[in-house]
């Protein structure tokens, strides 16, 4: 499709990598309240490695969602970024995708994994949320109502704290996107120790009203940086990632010289370390 022919609620024209079919297989077709607006949450990060927290978000998110609004889940996805966004201690798409996969089908009745992002070039999140709004409202038709009445999913993102906070920071996103992200789709934004919220949401007060803050009421600061730092020093990270991904982990021999000579990632364990 060329630029021009880009549908006026879209940011851009998709590319697609190679045999790619979007996963759909735990999504929810049918409507169980038709009382309620069904939506899909769509996590997008480095997910490396993928840990317990990141799950845990899902279902942080799933009881707030029961217990304080109309909306009902028919679908959870984890979205992980494309090699070229280059964080320090990023592994190859291919492992990051591999232990989503493990960690979503052997711990979880209802999250997916969306290749899409992963294994192409580096893609905006608002394309990514557009991404997924294309597939499960145009190309599968949203869902139904036990009725049969056809509604369309909203699509929202799912994140942590840290990642509102850089929405406020000058020249990370732009203002285009956020009024997309948080205009047009919403959020809901887990509560993360050392990140607070209502700081983090002061600059986005204009699309509030689609902001939902879900505190975290069993704290929980497992992060991919302190799990990395630990296989590197030949500790344990068993019980902080799903068994199946830590197995995979250690078959594959990753993470033990990930990214030691960069400075960022010595910055970011030595802020992990004094955590500790
Ligand atoms: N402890 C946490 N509490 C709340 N949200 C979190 C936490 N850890 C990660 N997240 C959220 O999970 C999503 C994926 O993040 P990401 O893969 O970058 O994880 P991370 O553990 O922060 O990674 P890294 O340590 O490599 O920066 C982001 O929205 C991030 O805000
Ligand atoms: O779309 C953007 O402009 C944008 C700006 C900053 C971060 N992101 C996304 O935020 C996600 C998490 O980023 P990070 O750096 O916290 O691992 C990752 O999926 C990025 O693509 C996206």
């Amino acid at each position: 499709m060329m630029p021009s022919e880009v549908p006026p609620h879209r940011m851009s024209a998709f590319t697609y990598p190679p045999d790619y079919s979007f996963p759909h297989h735990r999504l929810h077709p049918i409507l169980r309240d038709p009382t309620k607006q069904p939506i899909v949450l769509v996590a997008c990060g480095s997910f490396s490695p993928i840990t317990y927290l990141h799950l845990r978000m899902f279902e942080m998110a799933k009881d707030y969602i029961r217990q304080h609004t109309d909306f009902e889940i028919v679908g959870g996805y984890l979205s992980p970024v494309s090699d070229q966004y280059k964080k320090p201690g990023l592994l190859n798409a291919n492992h990051r995708a591999t232990m989503c996969t493990l960690a979503a089908e052997q711990t979880s009745s209802w999250l997916m994994v969306d290749p899409w992002e992963a294994f192409q070039n580096y893609q905006r999140t608002a394309v990514v949320l557009d991404h997924f709004d294309f597939e499960i409202n145009t190309i599968l038709g949203g869902v139904q109502t036990q009725e049969g009445e056809k509604r369309d999913v909203r699509v929202m993102l799912l994140a942590g704290s840290d990642l509102i906070s850089t929405m406020s920071e000058p020249g990370v996103w732009s203002h285009q996107d956020l009024e997309h992200i948080l205009g047009r789709y919403g959020t809901f934004i887990i509560e993360r120790a050392g990140s607070a919220m209502d700081q983090a949401i002061e600059n986005l007060a204009r699309w509030r009203h689609n902001i939902y803050l879900v505190p975290q009421l069993i704290q929980n600061d497992v992060s991919s940086t302190k799990v990395r730092l630990f296989l590197r020093r030949g500790l344990s990270v068993r019980y902080l990632l799903p068994a199946a991904v830590v197995d995979y982990i250690e078959e594959n021999n990753l993470y033990l010289d990930d990214g030691a000579g960069s400075e960022k990632e010595k910055g970011k364990e030595k802020e992990a370390a004094m955590v500790r």
